[in-house]
């Protein structure tokens, strides 16, 4: 699923592997993440875990005994050294674990070997432990640029603050790695910690989880003092069902990426105690806020200096309202968010998020929402489920409606241009009987001249002997055997001629009609039936825009269209009568309404080369017939006259 998601794709070398793309939003580079490094945790179930043990003095020796200016922070888990490993010259970052979460040697190990097996260029990679004597350690890979944390809210005064691209990126890449521990790992893992201070970021702020796994591990697991610590250090991060003492869920994790989320739109700390009162928690600080869309723009970090479109903001704004929802199951799946988030990350030319493709989500609701949130008129997700809610039996079909509105209207727009190419088509095509039609009647005409002329000639002859007489009708017999009006025509009157000659010709028009159109029906429904074979989705939007095509144009449906073709070759089957004259001459009409029927299935069934199947040979075939029979009768009119 990872390949389909547009990423930032540059290639870059490994020793610089700074984003080449140039962008005037995007002033930080952007490092695509080697997805196919990513693989199933079950997959490598049966793979050493590339987990390396060291001894305490090696990593002294990478620390320099643990030195104060090697010293990159501490957290719950204890204090963070910076260090060289000497066998291979690697940046690491050493964790020593604080002894009063002592784990056994063996339970420490399992652990290790667990986190060392989740592995995404997301998170940050476990290169090794020890666990000598007392000391417990960790040692990671090293990331150089600090933390998100570190990038919001102690900036040094030469830096310039994060672009909207950048932080909607951090975010993209936050969610790939929660999406690699909820979706690509079996069993689930559960993240816990999501925080500012979690992300890391490289020097071209590529972000990184850290602590992810951890879990266990954690300094007094069970020993209340400590976990009120990493409470308090989560605080303004958790769940709501954290608070109420509820089972943590994957769902856990998707509101602290909400927080994580409004931290990056707002440059707010998810708590911070400096603020009046009614400020010091981010999210109840913004819940008012998510349901008036008029104060987005507001909300937006000044740093930013407006420089972001307004459906991005809307966009990014209605994710996070949506993971910040109250009841977890409310909330999206990370893989959902993940998608969303990858369309508002791309760098496009102006500034403006690639809409997001309406079947690209797992759960419809991040579509329904990000959908009204594309549009100025946005209504917050929160407003929207409030609605649902009240208008519970209806919701579900509510939504699914609207989408299927949406979906209308990108069709009609699609049927209306199709449409318009048609019309085109066939004004085209009238023209060309039209004129065909004139070509016709002037030969007609030109025929009734000679056959006039003949006509004189004849009676001038009029002294010919029988025997001379019946040599020609024996010539002209053996000569035209298939013709009976032509044979005949040697003794009858010149207006007798004229008719059979009309006759011909109407018959032919009337054939080319029938045949042409016959067959062209016959190429639609063949065109129908292949179509019929084709993948789910596109037999789907082919029987919708046939749908649509009844539905609107009753008069022109495919039906009628059969109906009245069959009519027309039901009319040639019949002899000619005394109104057939009346008749040929509403061919054209008829003609017309056939054309105007037709353009709407062939609205559907659009294809150029329409005019090169069957009915096409067998239009050529009745051409070919009918100036074969002219020049016959041309050939007998002269022989006459000889
Ligand atoms: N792999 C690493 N590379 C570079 N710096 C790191 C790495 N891991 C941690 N740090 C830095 O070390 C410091 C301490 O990190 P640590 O994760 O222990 O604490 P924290 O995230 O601040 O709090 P908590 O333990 O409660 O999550 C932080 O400044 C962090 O940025």
């Amino acid at each position: 699923m990872m390949n389909c998601f547009p990423c930032f794709t540059s290639q870059k070398s490994k020793n610089s592997p700074r984003n080449n793309e140039s962008n005037d939003n995007d002033e930080h580079g952007f490092r695509p993440p080697p997805v196919a490094a990513t693989k199933h945790v079950e997959e490598r179930e049966t793979e050493q875990a590339p987990v390396k043990t060291f001894n305490f003095r090696e990593l002294a020796t990478a620390t320099k005994n643990f030195r104060q200016e090697t010293l990159l922070g501490e957290g719950g888990f204890g204090r963070v050294y910076k260090g060289t490993l000497q066998s291979t010259g690697q940046l690491v970052a050493v964790k020593q674990l604080d002894k009063h979460g002592m784990h056994g040697n063996k339970e420490f190990q399992a652990e290790v070997l667990s986190i060392a097996k989740l592995e995404h260029p997301n998170l940050v990679k476990l290169v090794g432990y020890c666990a000598d004597g007392d000391q417990r350690l960790l040692v990671f890979e090293y990331v150089s640029g600090g933390s998100l944390q570190d990038h919001l809210y102690e900036q040094k005064a030469s830096q310039k603050p994060m672009d909207w691209i950048t932080r909607m990126k951090i975010a993209f890449g936050a969610a790939q790695g929660l999406d690699y521990l909820h979706d690509k790992v079996n069993p689930p893992v559960i993240y816990r910690d999501l925080k500012a201070s979690n992300i890391l970021l490289d020097d071209e702020f590529y972000p990184k989880l850290c602590d992810f796994g951890l879990h266990n591990l954690e300094p007094g697991t069970g020993d209340s003092l400590f976990l009120s610590s990493r409470v308090m250090d989560t605080y303004g991060y958790s769940a709501p069902e954290y608070t109420r003492g509820d089972e943590l869920t994957v769902k856990s994790d998707v509101y602290s990426f909400g927080v994580v989320m409004l931290e990056l739109i707002t440059g707010r700390r998810a708590v911070d105690t400096t603020k009046p009162t009614e400020e010091q928690n981010l999210v109840a600080w913004a819940q008012p806020i998510f349901r008036d869309p008029k104060r987005y723009p507001d909300m937006a970090d000044p740093l930013l200096k407006k420089n972001f479109s307004e459906r991005g903001l809307n966009q990014a704004v209605a994710i996070t309202s949506m993971c910040l929802q109250e009841e977890p199951t409310a909330r999206p799946l990370i893989s959902d968010v993940m998608v969303a988030l990858s369309f508002l990350s791309m760098s496009t030319e102006d500034g403006i998020p690639t809409a997001v493709p309406i079947l690209s989500f797992r759960d419809k609701s991040m579509s329904i929402a990000l959908r009204r949130h594309g549009s100025c008129s946005v209504t917050p997700f929160s407003l929207l489920k409030e609605d649902e809610d009240k208008a519970s039996v209806s919701s579900d079909s509510d939504s699914e409606h609207e989408e299927e509105e949406e979906a209308v209207k990108e069709k009609e727009e699609e049927i209306r241009k199709s449409m318009k190419k048609q019309e085109s088509k066939v004004s085209m095509k009238k023209q060309e009987s039209r004129l065909s039609m004139k070509k016709q009647e002037s030969r007609v005409s030109m025929k009734k001249q000679e056959e006039a002329k003949t006509a004189t000639y004849k009676d001038d002859e009029s002294s010919d002997s029988d025997s001379e007489k019946g040599k020609k009708e024996e010539h002209s017999q053996v000569e035209k055997p298939r013709s009976s009006s032509s044979s005949s025509s040697s003794s009858d009157s010149g207006s007798e001629k004229r008719r059979s000659i009309d006759e011909t010709n109407a018959t032919a028009q009337s054939l080319k009609i029938k045949y042409s159109y016959s067959s062209e029906e016959e190429d639609n429904n063949e065109r129908l039936s292949s179509k019929n074979s084709c993948d789910e989705e596109e037999e789907e939007e082919e029987s919708f825009s046939l749908r649509f095509d009844i539905e609107r144009d009753p008069v022109g449906s495919p039906g009628n269209t059969s109906r009245r073709i069959n009519s027309l070759a039901h009319d040639d089957d019949h002899d000619h009568t005394d109104d057939e004259e009346e008749e040929e001459k509403n061919h054209e009409t008829q003609l017309e309404h056939i054309h105007s029927s037709k353009s709407v299935v062939q609205s559907v069934y659009s294809d150029d080369d329409a005019s090169e199947g069957s009915g096409s040979s067998s239009f050529h075939q009745i051409e070919a017939e009918e100036e074969e029979e002219e020049e016959e009768e041309e050939e007998h009119i002269s022989s006459d006259h000889d």
